[in-house]
């Protein structure tokens, strides 16, 4: 069902601290512009890399999914991975079928990609948060 590795978010208490980290230390020579995404609680920055993309969240507002995540880890750290699947609906479908927990009732919503995007609880993931987003050339 899966298909490329979108991106990895990585939790971070200040984007532009991170914005530095990987431009000036790791040498990354793309990164896009801070942005908000309110309806998911999150300050988004992209860091474009040849293969994928590292995708820089901050907490916005008060009941931001993140804050927990950052209060757990302080300095950040790798918070989820994105992988593109064809058809958002089928994949959440499939994956309810098989007993995995798709968090906000199942209920896709628009993502930083402009696409619908569902999320995976990680105790059903081997840990891992997982997030699927609809490949963007499938969506009109
Ligand atoms: C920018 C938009 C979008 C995109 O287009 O790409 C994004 O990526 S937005 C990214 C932020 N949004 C989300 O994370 C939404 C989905 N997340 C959630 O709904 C919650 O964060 C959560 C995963 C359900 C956890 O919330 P909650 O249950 O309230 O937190 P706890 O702290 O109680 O955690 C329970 C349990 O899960 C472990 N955990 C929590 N977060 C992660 C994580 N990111 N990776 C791995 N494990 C995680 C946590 O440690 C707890 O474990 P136990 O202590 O063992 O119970
Ligand atoms: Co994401």
């Amino acid at each position: 069902m899966i298909g490329k590795l979108n991106h990895v978010g990585v939790a971070t208490p200040s984007i532009e601290e991170s914005v530095k980290l990987y431009r000036d230390i790791l040498g990354a020579t793309s990164i896009g512009e801070k942005f908000v995404m309110e309806e998911q609680g999150v300050w988004v920055c992209f860091v474009n890399l040849p293969n994928s993309q590292i995708e820089l969240i901050e907490p916005y507002g008060e009941t931001s999914p993140v804050r927990a995540f950052l209060e757990k880890n302080p300095k950040g750290g790798q918070h989820h991975v994105c992988f593109e699947v064809e058809n958002i609906e089928a994949a959440r479908d499939d994956l309810v079928a098989k007993g995995a927990a798709v968090l906000n009732g199942g209920k896709p919503r628009i993502g930083a990609h402009g696409v619908p995007v569902i999320f995976v609880h990680p105790k059903d993931m081997g840990g891992v948060l997982v997030e699927l987003m609809e490949t963007p050339t499938s969506h009109p």
